[in-house]
């Protein structure tokens, strides 16, 4: 089947539309565009793989650019990069033109989006004002978070029982567990997806490795076992020592050819060998709301919003599908295939305000 673009719902849509930079086409070129190259969040880990490589990546992971403060306004590459990504808030009014007829779903990372980044990975709580901005938008449309952490913990985190939660990036996929339009009883929906629980003991196994060899080795190093994944931290690490933090994660791992690694913001992530990643779970649970590829797939209008390297599978998706809003978290200029961007997690809660306010036809 073939699958069309957003149609824009109003002579609105097309004016704002028109209107955007030079740079920027909303909704997004179905095939990526300039901006939308291969992001490698994956790493060869095999005999070729050198190490300087790694580092290189590692200091990637955790850019020291200007910010994009309004001095830095003048700022070529800062303006040549909002142009191509400009901000959701300022943007608004084109995108609720977009999703205008459309039943929006909104889908949410955590980490750097819900809440700030932290050195200690505990101590990442979000606020109430923001656990009542994600509280309104579940009200009104199908929510889900989309995190690399357990999923457990992510739902300690966020504590409401009417989202979706696709933890251990996408791999443990549950539906909400109350019904916020139904005050009367709890609906449990069966939703459910663990495509790598074949992997749950060999993943126990090197939680504990990870723990012995690197943990008690390199000062500041944690591993976080995030049930079918894992996250090797090294935020707290001196940068002197991110070579030999990385030497001992691949020392452990070559015992395991079923295990990959990938990079996220000053942390390695463990991960099954398996083709699934946050751009498969948001294709599933976009056909779990009844918007796959075989259903009422133009339907929808899907918005994820996301900081990460690993986010960059689902705003891959939502070009692929040539519809809905990826959304960048970022102060940074950075290659993405996002379409929108927002500066931080205040701006996150801001934007979901102004989602529950969507007038009734996107419902
Ligand atoms: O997909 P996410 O929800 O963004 O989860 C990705 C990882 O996020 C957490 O680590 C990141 O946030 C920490 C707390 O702010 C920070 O200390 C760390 O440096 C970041 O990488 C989480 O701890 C990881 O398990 C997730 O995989």
């Amino acid at each position: 089947m073939t699958k069309p673009g957003v149609v824009l719902g109003t002579e609105d849509a097309v004016v704002a539309a028109a209107a955007a930079a030079r740079h920027f086409s909303f909704p997004p070129p179905r095939t990526g565009g300039d901006s939308c190259r291969k992001l490698a969040a994956q790493v060869d880990l095999g005999a070729a793989a050198v190490t300087g490589s790694w580092l290189d990546s590692m200091k990637a992971s955790s850019p020291r650019h200007k910010l994009m403060a309004p001095l830095a306004a003048a700022d070529p590459e800062h303006d040549d990069w909002m142009e191509r990504h400009p901000s959701a808030l300022d943007r608004f009014d084109a995108l609720a033109a977009a999703a205008k007829g459309k039943q929006v779903a909104v889908f949410l990372d955590y980490d750097g989006t819900l809440s700030p980044i932290v050195e200690d990975p505990d101590n990442a709580v979000m606020t109430d004002e923001m656990r009542e901005a994600v509280r309104g938008v579940a009200a009104r449309f199908p929510t889900a978070i989309v995190s690399g952490r357990g999923r457990d913990k992510v739902f300690d985190f966020v504590g409401l029982e009417e989202l979706y939660y696709a933890g251990s990036h996408g791999m443990d996929i549950r539906g909400p567990t109350a019904d916020p339009n139904n005050p009367n009883g709890k609906e449990a929906r069966s939703v459910l997806c663990q495509p790598a629980s074949e992997f749950l003991p060999v993943i126990s196994e090197v939680y504990a490795a990870l723990v012995d060899k690197v943990e008690t080795s390199i000062p500041g190093a944690k591993v976080e076992n995030n049930k079918f994944c894992l996250s090797v931290h090294f935020r707290c690490v001196e940068e002197s020592a991110w070579g030999a933090l990385f030497e001992q994660v691949r020392s452990v791992l070559k015992d395991y050819p079923g295990l990959r690694l990938t990079q996220g913001r000053k942390v390695l992530e463990v991960r099954p060998m398996i083709k699934w990643d946050k751009g498969k779970a948001l294709e599933f649970l976009l056909g779990a709301l009844g918007y796959g590829d075989d259903g009422r797939g133009d339907e929808v209008f899907p918005i994820y919003v996301g900081d990460d390297r690993t986010d960059e599978d689902a705003f891959k998706v939502l070009r692929a599908r040539g519809q809905g809003a990826g959304i960048l978290v970022s102060k940074f200029p950075k290659e993405t295939c996002a379409t929108f961007s927002l500066r931080e997690p205040g701006e996150v809660r801001d934007f979901l305000r102004r989602l529950v306010l969507l007038d009734g036809t996107n419902t």
